[in-house]
């Protein structure tokens, strides 16, 4: 059985002497790769060594810190060179045409930084643990956006696995759930050359739950630029800033389009005011970075509106400019000369001029832009050092006082780079990743002392570097970013995600098969965790997944002869399924089962004709049937699965654009020896009539999935399940047609994303040489000659008896027999049958023939 083989890579493992970095290891050595075993511990990193040499694979131990990368990837080369170069099963040397010694630029490369769900939503008690995690997502997502032309693809995930942190939280039961071996799939399902596309995202995975997390962005609201934007009018707003229901989801940093902002303030009167307005007499702000730019701008807001305010910058000139510019007009302000970094000196000041600080925002930042190959130790040190640390540093420094007085307000400055990722700016947007899990720690241990904290991430042309002080862009102006401050926050979402069982071992291929659910954020999928409990709600929901009864006792599908294994899983009721749709997926369904450009009745939306091919009624339950959960068969592999046969019965018009609800249920189960046979039924109803439109019976056909004792021979489904056997004369029509070699690539776009119809490596474990057709590809063109021969139809049966690769020719043979149409499908180029024991009842049985013979 060929499985995703990593034969020929070298994968460099940190941490792999227990836990998730042994798991990684045994799993990589597994699939052939060469491994090498970094743990600070000797002992630990042998024992790994050792178990996978005794299993026939190559491993080395390798017992460098982490923090000498050099030396732990010395190691990689040293011992696995020779093998990278003699083995030419090689993936690097076969598909990006690896060179002798051309290493450093071989054009592949997979890495995986380990985040934590304490990073991406803070946790109490770990303000430095959610930095550097958080600061990890945003390395990952800078390296991704810097690796991608290079071939390298960087992916963050934030496991939940057990270790000596869960142990103290969680009891030994719950435990038994978080195994190692939940998380390792996923990690080798990315890391594939054929992996699926995971660069510069971010995942949760654990107990064998899966789940995309993503950056929301609510629509926000536009204030007039004038001089009633103010703190107060942000407030009287807040609502509508939070109001995430026509939120967007940026990918990489949005286009910041200066014009149309500017053109939408024309429209806008002056803000209206919250009461009583905003102001911070008698209070004390401390700035850093107050010098020039948006650290001006936030000091003369404060100073305006009655606070004193420290000005600290590592630029005396520039400090005591901001400082006299306050105090002409009449405001309170003191200089603080110092790095961010002296927290302690720049609150000492404070507390010396005006007896106390309540608020603190943490502006100062560099920048030091380089190629990620290129950046230095010190372009690195230098900008931790002054955003992170000094924001870290200033933080501690006004904590105590806080605390006491039971009042503070933390604002840091964020960026887009440290949200998105940046090429260049790897140190910077780490940086910036990293204030974002001590932001959100710090909120959460300060909320019980009226403790505050937020970021502000300044959009595009404000941003630290990136064109402050040079921009004479109206709208993006520091004086417009200052009014939020202590107000904007960017809350996080996560999908709904899937949950595989834990009762049997999960693999990388079904990772790759529930791909569309793990990165599904639509159709009421996605949930909001803003705490890790409420992160770990769903993966503690998937403890114990066994896919078992969910507590409906009885089944119309109940069948005496079934074994309790499929008693219990047609038990299982599934949730109904929505699908809406519009002419283009019906233009675009026609065209994946090969309509024409002259055939404008099924590609044309204005043609007076125009219409859904008939068997179009298999497109909106596919996500219902194909849905289904079959993680329970003994030994399922989603890359052995085939379609095995398909009925759909089309109960009334087929509109061209509509809403429906799929119901399913699993109805039966045969074991066939060496594979399991498995079919679901789906109701698809109109969503507004509740009538119902389409009903299909779809048999999946599992290879090596077998032999757990269920019953062989399935019931008599009536045209369902009918042998349909041809009669000897000659058939009465035959229509052949090309299918296209990009008919699958094609085809996919209807709704059946099954990798084995694209991705060759699938396809492999699959058992086939290349992707591929999608078999209700080629049943839509069946049936489409049956419908250019016959007319209309109202049901349609075939069995998938052959595999079709894209660009092979049907050739369907047809017999009429009074009120159905017995039909053959072979392929030309091979002479093998592919659909067979098929057939279609006309609506209009004395129809004439109507193709040419
Ligand atoms: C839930 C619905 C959602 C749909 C999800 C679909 C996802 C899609 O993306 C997947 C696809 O589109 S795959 C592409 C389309 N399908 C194919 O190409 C399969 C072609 N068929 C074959 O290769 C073989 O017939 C093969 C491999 C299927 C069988 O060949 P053999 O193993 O040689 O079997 P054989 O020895 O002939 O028979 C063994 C027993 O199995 C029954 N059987 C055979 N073909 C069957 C078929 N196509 N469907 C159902 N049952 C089938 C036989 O009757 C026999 O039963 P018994 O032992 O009781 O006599």
């Amino acid at each position: 059985m060929s499985q995703l083989s990593f034969k020929g890579h070298t994968v460099v493992i940190t941490g792999a002497g227990g836990g998730l970095g042994k798991a990684y290891s045994l799993l990589y050595a597994s699939r052939g790769a060469n491994v090498v075993v970094n743990d600070v511990s000797q002992a630990a990193a042998q024992k790994v060594v050792d178990e996978i040499t005794r299993a026939g694979g190559k491993a080395v131990v390798n017992t460098a810190s982490v923090a000498d990368g050099a030396a732990v990837i010395k190691t990689a080369l040293d011992t696995f060179w020779w093998h990278h170069h003699s083995d030419q099963q090689c993936w690097n040397i076969e598909r990006q045409g690896f060179q002798e010694h051309d290493g450093p630029r071989q054009g592949f490369g997979r890495i995986v930084n380990t985040a934590s769900a304490a990073g991406l939503y803070g946790n109490f008690g770990q303000a430095n643990y959610s930095s550097a995690k958080m600061g990890l997502v945003s390395f990952t997502k800078s390296l991704a956006a810097e690796g991608a032309k290079y071939g390298i693809k960087a992916t963050a995930i934030a496991p939940v696995a057990a270790s000596a942190m869960t142990e103290t939280i969680m009891p030994p039961e719950m435990l038994a759930n978080l195994k190692p071996e939940f998380v390792a799939p996923f990690v080798a399902a990315v890391t594939h050359p054929g992996g699926p596309e995971a660069s510069g995202k971010v995942f949760e995975v654990g107990a064998g739950f899966v789940a995309e997390i993503r950056w929301e962005r609510s629509k926000g609201i536009a204030l007039k630029t004038d001089k009633s934007f103010t703190p107060s009018a942000v407030q009287e707003k807040w609502e509508q800033v939070g109001d995430f229901s026509e939120a967007e989801h940026p990918q990489s940093i949005p286009d910041f389009d200066a014009q149309a902002k500017l053109s939408l303030q024309s429209g806008l009167s002056s803000n209206a005011q919250s009461s009583p307005d905003i102001r911070f007499d008698g209070k004390t702000v401390i700035v850093t970075g107050a010098g020039s730019g948006l650290g001006r701008a936030f000091a003369l807001m404060y100073a305006r509106l009655g606070g004193n305010v420290v000005a600290n910058d590592v630029n005396e000139r520039s400090a005591r400019a901001v400082v006299d510019e306050i105090i002409k007009a009449g405001g309170k302000a003191v200089a603080a000369v110092a790095s961010a970094e002296d927290g302690e000196g720049i609150v000492k000041v404070a507390l010396e001029t005006f007896g106390g600080v309540h608020v603190l925002v943490a502006n100062a930042g560099v920048v030091r832009a380089n190629a990620f190959g290129s950046m230095t130790d010190k372009d690195w040190d230098d900008v931790i050092a002054v955003h992170l640390r000094g924001a870290y540093k200033c933080a501690k420094a006004v904590w105590p006082v806080f605390h006491k007085q039971k009042f503070g307000r933390i604002v840091t400055l964020g960026s887009q780079a440290g949200l998105y990722g940046l090429p260049g700016l790897v140190n910077y947007s780490t940086a910036k990743g990293a204030m974002i899990g001590l932001t959100r720690t710090m909120a959460i241990e300060g909320k019980k002392y009226n403790i505050l904290s937020n970021m502000v991430i300044p959009s595009a042309g404000a941003a630290v570097g990136l064109g402050r002080g040079q921009s004479n862009v109206e709208a993006i102006k520091e004086d417009y970013i200052a009014p939020l401050v202590g107000f904007l926050t960017n809350p996080l979402a996560a999908n709904g995600g899937h949950g595989f069982p834990v009762s049997r071992p999960l693999t990388p291929e079904a990772i790759i098969w529930k791909w569309g659910i793990i990165t599904n954020f639509e159709d009421g999928r996605a949930t909001n965790p803003s705490t890790t409990q409420e992160s770990l709600e769903q993966i503690i929901g998937n403890f114990g997944n066994e896919e078992e009864d969910n507590g409906s006792s009885s089944s119309p599908y109940a069948d005496q002869d079934d074994s309790q294994l499929v008693a219990d899983a047609k038990k299982h009721v599934e949730d109904p399924v929505e699908f809406k749709y519009t002419e283009r997926d019906v233009i675009l369904y026609n065209l994946g089962i090969g309509a024409t450009e002259k055939e404008l009745q099924w590609t044309f939306e204005s043609h007076d004709e125009f219409a859904a091919l008939p068997t179009f009624g298999v497109i909106p339950q596919f996500m219902a049937s194909g849905g289904i959960s079959l993680d329970w068969l003994p030994n399922y592999n989603p890359a052995k699965l085939l379609h095995g046969e398909q009925f759909l019965s089309i109960k009334g018009p087929i509109p061209t654009s509509g809403e429906f609800i799929n119901e399913t249920r699993l109805m039966e189960v045969l074991d066939k020896g060496k594979a399991a046979a498995v079919t679901s039924i789906v109701e698809t109803k109109d969503k507004a009539t509740g009538k119902v439109v389409f009903e299909n019976q779809s048999t999946v056909f599992i290879r090596g999935a077998g032999g757990f004792g269920g019953k062989r021979v399935g019931n008599d489904r009536g045209p369902a399940s009918a042998a349909n056997t041809p009669p000897q004369r000659k058939p009465d029509a035959v229509l052949e047609e090309k299918t296209l070699p990009i008919q699958a690539a094609l085809y996919r776009l209807s709704g059946d994303y099954n990798p084995l119809h694209i991705l060759p490596e699938f396809a492999a474990v699959g058992g086939f040489d290349r992707p591929i057709l999608h078999g209700l590809c080629s049943f839509g063109i069946a049936g489409k000659h049956v419908l250019k021969s016959f007319g209309q139809f109202k049901d349609i049966k075939v069995r998938f008896a052959g595999v079709v690769y894209p660009g092979e020719t049907l050739v369907t043979e047809m017999w009429k027999e009074g009120d159905k149409v017995l039909f053959t499908t072979k392929v030309k180029e091979r002479g093998t049958t592919v659909l067979a024991a098929a057939a279609a009842t006309l609506t209009d049985p004395s129809a004439t023939l109507k193709a040419k013979l």
